[in-house]
């Protein structure tokens, strides 16, 4: 069926492929990345991407409670002129998604990050750029040129360097600071564990500390001389788990664009950001990674959003994998949602195509479901477009 939206155009491009005989390359479900990753990339990397904390239920958890909202369409509502843009951090996006941080790529495609990134600014995507990224942060920003990119910072135990970083982002482009506060320390993941897989361990998602002034000077030698003692160096001051809520103010004082907290779940932590002068804050569970039996994101939602009230913007992440996980989020309060592991397995998969894919599926599927459901823009959506499935 022709549309003459251009996000649902991929679902025409597609079934006109098929006159030629072609199919994707990759499911139109994507769901279903998941199982193909598991079966054609090296165990170490696969067991990093697609592992959790503990037992795994705080991943399935937060698909679970997903699942449990239902979307109640209406009928007879002039959908045929979509508008999907949202207001973001003072931007305008074309869609409410950006891709968010996912560290250390090149584990999973020698593409990495830039690929990612051109893949985003094609679509008129954000772009979050992890600290651990595998690729200096100027190279992703020139890769993407105009396009939108965020910072994500694992806030250093060493002042210098995080600094140093801030600056650095600054100068290359990134208009908005993550500060991702529930990885203090890696959590128990038994996946990784068992494997004994750790990437940094192996020197890999250390390039933004590799290529930084303030951490090399704290080194006695030159990394290509002593890269044992340059990772261990790393390993040291990563991050810094005694950072309290006053320390926000040296964030503030050193990055003059907009800052979210990433890794909220509890109203009063949505409140205390917004006192500290926080412009948003991400709801997320960091895709079930961190603490085992963590409540499931989309079930803190509701109770993040009703506390931000007007005081600041909530973005969503942690088991969004179809369009209709979007209208869920959006119709929840979220203003934006970010993707995580689905675009790390396109990348897997096809490299920057798998990484586009998967961004158009994703796209055209919110799209449809927001015009079949009675909706020409995210705006108008609400809670009362969901019905909680009876247990
Ligand atoms: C392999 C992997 C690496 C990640 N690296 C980072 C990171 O460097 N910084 C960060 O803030 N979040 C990181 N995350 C968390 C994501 O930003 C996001 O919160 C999470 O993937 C959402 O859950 P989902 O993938 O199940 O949707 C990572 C997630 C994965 C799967
Ligand atoms: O693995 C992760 O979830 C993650 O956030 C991370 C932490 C350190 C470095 C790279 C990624």
């Amino acid at each position: 069926m022709p549309t003459n939206q251009p996000w649902a155009d991929y679902q025409y491009e597609i079934y006109l492929g098929g006159l030629a005989g072609a199919v994707p390359r990759l499911p139109t479900d994507l769901t279903r990345l998941e199982g193909l990753v598991e079966r054609r990339l090296p165990p170490g990397p696969v067991g990093y991407v697609a592992g959790s904390a503990g037992d795994g239920s705080t991943a399935r958890a937060n698909r679970a409670a997903l699942g449990r909202w239902r979307i109640v369409p209406r009928i007879l509502r002039d959908v045929g002129e979509r508008d999907l843009s949202v207001e973001v951090l003072g931007r305008r996006l074309p869609a409410p998604l950006a891709l968010g941080p996912v560290g250390i790529l090149t584990i999973l495609h020698p593409g990495a990050e830039p690929a990612a990134a051109r893949a985003a600014a094609a679509r008129g995507v954000p772009y979050t750029l992890s600290s651990a990224s595998s690729t200096p942060m100027e190279e992703v920003a020139e890769a993407m040129g105009d396009g939108e990119r965020w910072f994500q910072l694992y806030w250093s135990r060493d002042r210098e360097v995080t600094r140093s970083f801030l600056s650095r982002a600054r100068a290359a482009g990134y208009s908005a600071l993550f500060v991702t506060l529930d990885t203090p320390m890696l959590a128990w993941r038994p996946r990784d564990l068992d494997q004994a897989y750790l990437p940094f361990v192996h020197g890999v998602g250390t390039a933004n500390y590799f290529s930084d002034p303030a951490f090399l000077a704290g080194l006695a030698k030159p990394v290509a001389e002593d890269r044992e003692a340059a990772v261990r160096h790393f390993l040291g001051l990563f991050s810094d788990p005694g950072r309290t809520w006053p320390d926000l103010a040296f964030l503030r004082e050193n990055w003059d664009g907009p800052i979210v907290l990433k890794g909220v779940l509890h109203p009063d932590d949505a409140r205390r950001a917004a006192d500290a002068g926080m412009d948003g804050v991400v709801v997320s569970n960091h895709g079930g990674r961190q603490v085992a039996g963590s409540v499931a994101a989309a079930d803190a939602l509701p109770g993040v959003v009703a506390a931000a009230g007007d005081r600041l913007e909530v973005l969503f992440d942690s088991g969004v994998r179809t369009g209709d996980d979007v209208v869920k989020a959006l119709a929840l309060g979220a203003r934006a949602v970010l993707l995580g592991r689905p675009y790390a397995y396109g990348l897997a998969l096809d490299g920057e195509a798998g990484v586009e894919h998967v961004l158009r599926c994703l796209l055209a599927e919110f799209d449809l479901t927001l015009a079949l459901s009675g909706h020409a823009r995210p705006g108008s959506l609400s809670p009362a477009d969901l019905v909680r499935e009876a247990a």
